[in-house]
């Protein structure tokens, strides 16, 4: 009997250990023709969101392979400062950023030989735009350098750290001071919370830098942080709160209120379309896209309404307007001019709202801002037409009156154009810069909440600028033109870029109609530039050099 048994589990055994052989033979097998593929650059890892950004790439050269990790905490951490610092010693001539040529064919884009290779269409189209992605930002026209960053152009000066010897005796000091560093005020310290960082990071041209290390842990702590409380943003026309966190960071939110692939009803004028979480993603993606950054970072999030609003607000007026739906889902509509009734409520699933979260740019009374007017805006009325809509000669008019008569606020005044062309935003009837920055500055593109309403339609008004004036920045055109090209695909590196954020894991942040449209629009533009460029006596009527000053850039080798 013992025999039996002891012939049975040899046999059992025996059997296993056939089995295993077999399987593992089955899996080198299957395995084989995978190794043999062509050897692309590994994908880039899609842990977290805005991952490609949390790289640190500050020399011109973007030479360093697509899915290259950080290579030390410390460069990582690095301020924008100090990168900055970094590329001067590194700074190419125009030639070799690939952007020169002979004249007639100045404009020509360089590309890298290996990028065509993807998105061939037999991967899946957001990892293909991934690459696609990594290429675009590893790109020269992305990697500009540009000299060092005067201390005037920061728009928050960092308080110096004051000297032991120079603080007053009279100062009480903790009996334990030793173990405690002084705060380094500076935009480099690691100890900041990422929204701090993030304000000290911004300067005259941008809101933040290309591949700007602070964005990953900046979107996480929007995505994920604890919220201690929950306001209504006083002002605007739709219901919109103000959000804080544990470490005194704050955040913009705007809740779902349409279906992603919902169009906006045409019988409605652009100034009663609701806003849409979805927009304000998208245009933040968007805007770091074409190069711009200038759009306050927003990531998705799904909120629940209940713990995360009704049980931490100290508005009284907001708290009073939730109400449990027929379903016994969890709404509340605030207070506003437009859509805050129980009928345009928002509600929960039963309690999860999705909705998007802007980081707050620094308080007014530290960085005050100045809103301008669109000499371009739409008018209000349902009879009136505007004077841009009637006189065939307005933008010449617009050129001789200040702002847009000198330096580049015409041309930033364009790109804006594009980007809200290009997502279909009909409602920018104001813009803001920073006062500090006087008329020498980027325009902050807030409030998108009404882009990407249609993707059947495109609105031609919204491009009228463009059409009369004839103006663009050459680094702009040359992005637009990279963009067109299938190697970087506008719709594919969007779909790529907003695969990063947390909502979307719940449905894509834009539809494929919406994305298609991106390109579509994008072909637009371009043919708009090439009508201007075929009338104009010369390029230089049309383009606005803004890469001239590197020409001259002499390089010193590595
Ligand atoms: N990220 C941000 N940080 C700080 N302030 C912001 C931010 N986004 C918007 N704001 C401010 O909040 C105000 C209202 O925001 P927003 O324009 O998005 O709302 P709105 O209801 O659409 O306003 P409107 O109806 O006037 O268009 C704006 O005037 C802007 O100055
Ligand atoms: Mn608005």
């Amino acid at each position: 009997m013992k025999w039996r048994m002891r012939f049975h589990s040899r046999t059992i055994c025996l059997s296993l250990a056939s089995l295993t052989i077999f399987l593992h033979l089955l899996l080198a097998f299957i395995s084989l023709p995978i190794y043999q593929q062509p050897c692309d650059p590994p994908l880039p890892p899609r842990t977290h969101i805005l991952r490609d950004l949390a790289r640190t790439n500050y020399t011109s050269t973007g030479n360093r392979g697509p899915a290259e990790p950080p290579t030390d905490t410390a460069h990582r951490d690095s301020s924008s400062k100090d990168a900055n610092e970094e590329a001067k010693g590194h700074v190419q001539t125009l030639s070799n950023l690939g952007l020169a040529g002979k004249e007639g064919e100045k404009d020509s884009i360089n590309m890298p030989a290996d990028v065509g290779r993807h998105g061939s269409g037999r991967e899946d189209p957001v990892e293909a735009g991934l690459l696609k992605l990594e290429a675009l930002f590893d790109h020269p026209l992305y990697n500009i350098p540009s000299p060092p960053i005067p201390e005037e152009d920061w728009l928050l000066r960092v308080k110096p750290k004051v000297k032991a010897s120079e603080k007053s005796s009279q100062m009480w000091v903790s009996a334990s001071q030793e173990v405690y560093e002084d705060v380094q005020w500076n935009s480099s310290s690691n100890s900041h919370p990422p929204w701090l960082r993030f304000h000290l990071g911004i300067t005259r041209w941008e809101l933040y830098p290309h591949r700007d290390p602070n964005m990953e842990p900046l979107a996480e702590q929007l995505a994920t942080h604890r919220v201690v409380s929950a306001v209504q943003k006083s002002g605007g026309t739709q219901l919109k709160l103000v959000i804080s966190f544990p470490n005194y960071g704050q955040a913009m939110f705007k809740p779902m209120k349409q279906e992603r692939d919902e169009e906006t009803n045409y019988n409605l004028y652009y100034f009663s379309d609701f806003e849409r979480h979805n927009a304000e993603v998208s245009a933040f993606h968007l805007d770091r896209i074409l190069g711009y950054r200038r759009i306050p970072p927003v990531v998705g999030r799904l909120v629940d309404v209940v713990k995360e609003i009704k049980d931490v607000t100290t508005d009284r007026k907001l708290a009073r307007t939730f109400f449990n739906s027929p379903v016994g889902n969890v709404c509340f509509y605030g207070q506003c001019s437009y859509y805050c009734s129980t009928e345009h409520a928002v509600c929960g699933r039963p309690r999860d709202l999705e909705a998007s979260l802007a980081v707050m740019l620094p308080d007014l009374s530290l960085a005050a801002r100045r809103t301008w007017r669109s000499p371009w805006r739409r008018s209000y009325s349902r009879s009136k037409l505007a004077k841009w809509q009637t006189e065939p000669d307005y933008c010449e008019s617009v050129k001789k009156t200040a702002p847009y008569d000198k330096g580049t606020r015409l041309v930033d005044f364009m790109d804006m154009v594009i980007l809200d062309f290009l997502m279909s935003n009909m409602d920018r009837h104001h813009y803001e810069t920073f006062e500090k920055f006087g008329n020498n500055t980027f325009l902050i593109h807030l409030d998108n909440g009404r882009a990407f309403g249609r993707h059947s339609k495109d609105e031609p008004t919204i491009l009228a600028p463009l059409e009369q004036c004839c103006r663009i920045r050459r680094s702009t055109w040359l992005r637009l033109r990279l963009l067109s090209l299938p190697q970087y695909r506008l719709s594919d590196v969007m779909r790529a870029s907003l695969s990063h954020d947390p909502l979307h894991k719940v449905a894509p942040l834009l539809s494929e109609p919406h994305l298609a449209a991106l390109d579509r629009r994008l072909k637009t533009v371009l043919e708009t530039v090439n009508r201007c460029l075929e009338n104009a006596a010369g390029r230089s009527e049309v383009l606005y050099d803004d890469l001239v000053s590197l020409k001259d850039t002499v390089t010193p080798a590595g």
